[in-house]
Formats: C-alpha cells, sequence, structure tokens
C-alpha cells in the first residue's frame, strides 16, 4: 500500500568543482556548519599533490588538521582511523586521494559517525561520490553500503594532472553504466527486482552524456577533468537514490571483480568494467561494436592485450562472474556460462 511506502536517501549536500577550489575547502566545510578537529586521510603520493595543501587550507580557516596516510583500502587501515578519530574526538574526516584513500575515509566516518568529505584526486571511478565503498576483507571486493559524502571538493586543477590511465579507467566505469542498466532491467522483467527508473534514467543519462562529449576528454585538458568528475558524481548521486550500486553495476563489474580474485596482476576497476561491458552488451543483444568503438576513443582498454590479463583469465573470468553477489540477477543467469560460450563471447567481441 502506498501510505505504508517509505524510503530513505542520504546524498551529498554541497559539491564544489572548479579550478583549485581546494583553497576553497574551509568555506565548503563552514557552509557545512563543521568545525573543530579534522582528520585528513590521504596517500604517500595523494598527500604530496593534495593531501598537505588541504590540511593547510584547513589550518588557516581555523580547524585543527591531523594528517593519515592511507596504504591500502584493508579493514585494519579502517580501524586504524576509526582508533585515531576517537582519541582525537574529531569532528569530521575527510578523504583526499584516489579511491582507496576516500573508501578508508568513507567508511571510517561512518563507523564513528561523522560527517565526511570527499575530496578525490583521481577521477577514476564513480566511488568518490557513492555511498558505497570497497574494503579488501579475503576474497570479498565489491562494494558494500556505507554513507554518501556530506560534501565533495572536486579540484579539476588536481585531477586534470592524476595519471591519465586513471581518467580513462573513471570513463569507461561510467559507459558501463550501459550494461548495468540493462541487467536490472532483466532483473526486473524476470525477478520482480527492486528498481528505480529515476536512478536507472540518471545512470544511463550520465553514459549518454559521457560518450557524447568524448571527443573533449583529452589528456592535459582540465575540461576533461570536468566532464568526467561530473559523470562519476551523477553516477554516484544514481546509486544513492537507488540505495544500492545496482544503476551502475551489473554483470560487467561481476566479471571485473573475478578479474581481480583470480588475475595475478588485475588492470583498474573501470578498465575491467569496460572491456566486461562489452561483452555482456553481445549477450545483451546490444550494440556492443558502438560501445567498443566509444571506449577506444577515450583512449581505455578494448581486449585482454590491453588490460594485460592472460586470455585464460578472461576465460575463467567469464564462467566465474556469476558466483559474485548471486543474488543480483544479471545475464549471466544463475549457472553462468560455460568454458565454450565464454571462449565464443570473447573471441566473437575480439576481446582474446
Ligand atoms: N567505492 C566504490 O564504489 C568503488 C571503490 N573502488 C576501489 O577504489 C580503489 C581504486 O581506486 P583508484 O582511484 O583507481 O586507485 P588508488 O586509490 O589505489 O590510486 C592509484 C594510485 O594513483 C595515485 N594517485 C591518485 N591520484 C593521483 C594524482 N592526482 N597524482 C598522482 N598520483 C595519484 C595514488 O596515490 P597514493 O599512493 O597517494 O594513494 C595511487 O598510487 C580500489 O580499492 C577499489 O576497490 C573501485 C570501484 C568502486
Ligand atoms: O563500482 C561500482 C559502480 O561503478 C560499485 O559496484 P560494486 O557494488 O559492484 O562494487
Ligand atoms: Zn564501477
Amino acid at each position: 500500500m502506498l501510505s505504508e511506502k517509505s524510503k530513505s536517501m542520504k546524498l551529498p549536500r554541497n559539491v564544489l568543482i572548479g579550478h583549485k577550489v581546494i583553497e576553497r575547502s574551509g568555506e565548503l566545510c563552514q557552509g557545512l556548519g563543521l568545525k573543530g578537529r579534522v582528520i585528513v586521510a590521504t596517500g604517500p603520493k595523494t598527500r604530496k599533490v593534495a593531501g598537505q595543501w588541504t590540511a593547510d587550507t584547513l589550518e588557516e580557516n581555523g580547524y585543527e588538521p591531523s594528517i593519515i596516510e592511507i596504504q591500502k583500502a584493508s579493514h585494519s587501515e579502517v580501524d586504524e582511523v576509526v582508533k585515531i578519530g576517537k582519541n582525537l574526538e574529531v569532528d569530521f574526516i575527510i578523504g583526499v586521494g584516489g579511491g582507496k584513500v576516500i573508501d578508508v575515509a568513507k567508511v571510517a566516518s561512518s563507523k564513528i559517525g561523522t560527517p565526511f568529505i570527499s575530496v578525490p584526486t583521481a577521477a577514476s571511478h564513480d566511488g568518490i561520490a557513492s555511498g558505497r565503498a570497497s574494503i579488501i576483507d579475503g576474497e570479498d571486493k565489491v562494494s558494500v553500503e556505507s554513507t554518501p559524502p556530506n560534501g565533495i571538493i572536486a579540484d579539476t586543477y588536481i585531477l586534470a594532472e592524476a595519471p591519465w590511465k586513471l581518467t580513462c579507467a573513471g570513463c569507461a566505469d561510467i559507459i558501463s553504466n550501459y550494461t548495468a542498466i540493462k541487467d536490472w532491467e532483466l532483473a526486473r522483467k524476470l525477478r520482480n527486482d527492486e528498481y528505480s527508473s529515476y536512478a536507472a534514467a540518471l545512470s544511463k543519462m550520465t553514459a549518454e552524456e559521457l560518450a557524447a562529449n568524448r571527443d573533449s576528454i583529452k589528456k592535459g585538458l582540465e575540461e576533461s577533468a570536468w566532464i568526467v568528475v561530473k559523470s562519476l558524481i551523477s553516477s554516484g548521486v544514481a546509486m544513492s537514490i537507488a540505495g544500492s550500486s545496482r544503476p551502475a553495476s551489473g554483470a560487467e563489474h561481476k566479471f571485473s571483480h573475478m578479474l581481480d580474485r583470480i588475475a595475478p596482476n588485475p588492470a583498474l576497476h573501470g578498465e575491467q568494467c569496460g572491456v566486461g561491458s562489452i561483452m555482456m552488451m553481445y549477450l545483451h543483444g546490444g550494440d556492443w561494436k558502438d560501445l567498443k568503438y566509444i571506449l577506444k576513443e577515450i583512449g581505455a582498454p578494448v581486449n585482454a592485450k590491453e588490460l594485460n590479463i592472460k586470455p585464460e583469465t578472461i576465460i575463467k573470468a567469464l564462467t566465474k562472474a556469476h558466483k559474485i553477489r548471486p543474488e543480483r540477477y544479471t545475464i549471466l543467469g544463475n549457472e553462468g556460462l560455460t568454458e565454450e560460450a565464454a571462449k565464443k563471447l570473447a573471441e566473437e567481441t575480439e576481446v582474446i
């Protein structure tokens, strides 16, 4: 009954995008009513690029920052941040870095119950703006529900200087929304899965916008960082609306997560999702050639060789991908692909 229906959505409140907006970190935090002590979680490289800068800016604005360097997205590092945060009685946490740093800071702030500000230094995937976090937990490395950032500071000057490969991976993560949506629609039809047409439309539109603007995505162009980070934020919001990663994660993500488990040297998250998306689009009977063309134009990998992953590992990942998060129904079904079908799929799409 409609009268009994309820839904809670947590979304970022203040988003600052632009050239050297890190200098306005204090202003964003004040706008959110934040005061006092803050942990600035950052990485060894990203500290030099933006972490120290953020801490200095906050200090100039009357905050008391303490910098913590994150090495790995692991539970022990989350626990360490939580411990330090409780000891210092911090008022909020800022994550300044790539996905690893953002996820650790996101989960730690959620555990302490403090606000969280996301300051991505690389436009590498859509976790920078979402309420999802991916922490290494033995075999398990899919995202889990956490708290979305209260604020986002996306400095295009920093993002444009990040390794270009990371930006291309972010684009591919967005392009993979095309197949994630197809899987979600399938699960709705076959399983009556909960579905949000708003979240699906936003996710699809985000991929379409990025594809339409791909000519402006070029190395060294600050405009590119704008386009990509806006898309990543939009995709993150789609996930927050849905209350799950469904709008941005389907069979192509299962394939990527399986590669993370079995490949000796996995490629970047978005790179693997992009290649997975080509193959899942083929299975859906969609225009996989166009999707491949878009990825190629962006400069993202489109085959096993470019991922630097062996063909046999690709086939194995295809046959085992359905075992990731089995409750999420996708084009891979409950049984997954046979080895022969997986080989044929990878060959026909020229992934191997
Ligand atoms: N929450 C979610 O929904 C999702 C989370 N993930 C997770 O995110 C992580 C991957 O994130 P990703 O961003 O690709 O990789 P990392 O955060 O591991 O960053 C990759 C490397 O790039 C460096 N780096 C980042 N920004 C810059 C910059 N501007 N200049 C120079 N170097 C830079 C980092 O430095 P440093 O050493 O300082 O960190 C690091 O060495 C994984 O843990 C993955 O599981 C992936 C997808 C979705
Ligand atoms: O990467 C994501 C969306 O792009 C999150 O997906 P998962 O929930 O599959 O980790
Ligand atoms: Zn992703």
